[in-house]
C-alpha cells in the first residue's frame, strides 16, 4: 500500500470491530484514529487533516449518511467508506449520489477491507500529485473549483488566477467553446474577497436583443409591454458578487453602451427608467471570437474592448496542450464513476494515446462527455480504443472553415476570363441546384 502520511479515522459502535479493523490496517503503517461517535468523528475531521472516514452506517448521535454530507460539505478532499450489516438498496443508492466512495457489508470485510482501502489511497495519492503539481507553479483554483492541468499554459492560467482574483479588475477570458472559461471565471470569483456572495453567469448571445438589457439592468413597471411590474436586473441581484458575461462578442450596441458606462462610473439605469443606480460588481467576460478583430470591423466597440480587457486570460485549445489530456481523463472517469454508481473503470495506455492523438474540436466538453459515453457503453473493467468513439457533434469549426475556404479558391479559379464571379458563381449554384434530386 502507498501509506506515506495517510490517516484514516474509524468510526464505529462496536468496539471489538474497531479494535479488529486497527490491527488490521495498521499492519500497513497507516496513521488510524478511531471512536465510536458521530459527532466526535465531525470534531476531529475539524481539527486535523483526515484522508479516509470508515463509518458504520448506525451511529450516534446521527446516522452514517448524514455524516457523509456533513463530511462531503465541510471537507470535501476527505474520502468516505460506509459499512453496513446489511446495506439496503435504498442506503446503497443514496451513499453514492452523496458521493460515498464505497459501502461495504460488514461480512465481508475481512477480505475486502485492504483492497478497498488500497484504491481509496490510490485515489487520495493520485489527487495530490495532480494538486501538488498546480500548487508548485502558483496559487491553484483546484481545492475550490476543480480546474485539471498540468501544461504550463494552464498553469499560467493558475498563476494569472491567483494574482487577479484579490482585485476588482474587469478580465476577460478568451477561447474556444469548451476550452474551461467559465470554470476560470468561476475560480476567480471563489479566490476573491467576494466568494462570499453571489456568482451569476449571463449568455448575452442566447439572449433576444431586446430582452437584453432589461435582463442585465431591470426595468421600471410599464417600460414595455409586459412590464406589469418593476424587475432588478442582474447588476441589481449581483451587488457585491461577480457577473460572467459569457459570448461578450455577440452583445449589442445599444447594451454595449450601458456596459461601458457602469465600467467607467459604476452606475446604469432601468429600462424605461432615469434614476441612475449603483451597483458594487465584478465582471469577467469571456468571447470564443477574436475580440481585437470584431473591434476592427466595426462590430465591437472599442472603448468597452479596452474596458473589458484590463487583465487578458486565453485558455489555448485542448489540441494544444494534449500533456492536461491523461489528467483530465482520469479526472473525468472517477467523476462518472462516482456520479453514476457503476463499478470502477480503467484507461488502458492505448486509450490514452487514442485520447492524445484526438483533435478535440469541442475542447475539454468534448473530452468530458466522451468519457462519459465511454463509461456508459463499457463491457470491460479496462477501457480500450474501441471503446471510446468519437462524434461528429463537435464541429471543428477549424477544419470548416478551412474547407469553405478551399471551396470558394477552387470555384473562383474556374470563373471564365471577362465574367463577373459572383454571376457566374451563383449561375453555377442555380445549376446545380435545378440537378439535385429532390
Ligand atoms: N481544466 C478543466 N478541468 C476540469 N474540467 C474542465 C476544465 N476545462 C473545462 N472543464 C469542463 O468542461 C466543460 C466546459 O467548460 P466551460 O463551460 O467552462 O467552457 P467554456 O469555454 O466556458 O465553454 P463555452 O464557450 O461553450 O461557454 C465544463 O463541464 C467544465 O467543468
Amino acid at each position: 500500500m502507498s501509506t506515506e502520511s495517510q490517516t484514516i479515522l474509524l468510526v464505529d459502535p462496536d468496539l471489538d470491530h474497531l479494535e479488529w479493523a486497527t490491527k488490521r490496517l495498521s499492519a500497513d503503517g497507516l496513521r488510524i484514529l478511531r471512536t465510536d461517535h458521530a459527532e466526535k468523528a465531525i470534531k476531529v475531521c475539524d481539527t486535523t487533516t483526515v484522508d479516509l472516514i470508515i463509518a458504520d452506517i448506525d451511529l450516534q448521535p446521527f446516522d452514517g449518511l448524514t455524516l457523509l454530507t456533513r463530511i462531503r460539505a465541510a471537507h470535501p478532499g476527505t474520502l468516505v467508506i460506509l459499512t453496513a450489516g446489511f446495506p439496503s438498496t435504498a442506503q446503497i443508492i443514496e451513499s453514492t449520489q452523496l458521493g460515498a466512495q464505497d459501502i461495504l457489508k460488514k461480512e465481508s470485510l475481512t477480505f475486502e477491507l485492504r483492497p478497498v482501502v488500497e484504491t481509496a489511497l490510490q485515489v487520495i495519492e493520485q489527487r495530490r500529485s495532480a494538486g501538488e503539481s498546480s500548487k508548485s507553479a502558483g496559487p491553484s483554483p483546484d481545492s475550490r473549483v476543480k480546474i485539471i492541468g498540468n501544461s504550463r499554459a494552464l498553469q499560467n492560467v493558475f498563476k494569472i488566477v491567483g494574482r487577479v482574483a484579490r482585485t476588482d479588475a474587469p478580465v476577460l477570458v478568451s477561447g474556444e467553446s469548451g476550452t474551461g472559461k467559465e470554470l476560470v471565471a468561476n475560480a476567480i470569483h471563489e479566490y476573491s474577497p467576494r466568494s462570499k456572495n453571489i456568482f451569476i453567469a449571463i449568455n448575452c448571445g442566447a439572449i433576444p436583443e431586446n430582452l437584453l438589457e432589461s435582463e442585465l439592468f431591470g426595468h421600471e413597471k410599464g417600460a414595455f409591454t409586459g412590464a406589469i411590474n418593476r424587475r432588478a436586473g442582474l447588476f441589481e441581484q449581483c451587488d457585491g458578487g461577480t457577473l460572467f458575461l459569457d459570448e461578450i462578442g455577440d452583445m449589442p450596441s445599444p447594451v454595449q453602451v450601458k456596459l461601458l458606462r457602469v465600467l467607467q462610473d459604476g452606475t446604469f439605469s432601468r429600462v424605461g427608467g432615469h434614476e441612475p443606480q449603483k451597483s458594487d460588481v465584478r465582471i469577467v467576460a469571456a468571447t470564443n471570437k477574436n475580440l481585437a478583430e470584431e473591434v476592427a470591423h466595426e462590430r465591437f466597440r472599442e472603448d468597452l474592448f479596452y474596458r473589458l480587457n484590463v487583465v487578458e486570460i486565453h485558455l489555448p485549445p485542448l489540441r494544444a496542450r494534449a500533456e492536461d489530456i491523461p489528467l483530465l481523463a482520469e479526472h473525468f472517469l472517477r467523476l462518472t464513476i462516482r456520479r453514476n454508481g457503476i463499478p470502477p473503470l480503467t484507461l488502458s495506455r492505448e486509450a490514452l494515446n487514442h485520447l492524445q492523438n484526438h483533435r478535440w474540436p469541442g475542447n475539454v466538453r468534448e473530452l468530458e462527455n466522451t468519457i462519459a459515453r465511454a463509461c456508459a457503453l463499457a463491457s470491460n473493467d479496462m477501457l480500450l480504443p474501441d471503446d471510446i468513439p468519437f462524434t461528429k457533434t463537435f464541429i471543428d469549426k477549424e477544419t470548416e472553415t478551412r474547407k469553405t475556404k478551399e471551396a470558394l479558391q477552387h470555384l473562383l479559379r474556374q470563373v471564365p476570363e471577362g465574367q463577373d464571379p459572383g454571376k457566374w458563381i451563383s449561375k453555377k449554384v442555380d445549376a446545380l441546384q435545378s440537378e439535385a434530386p429532390d
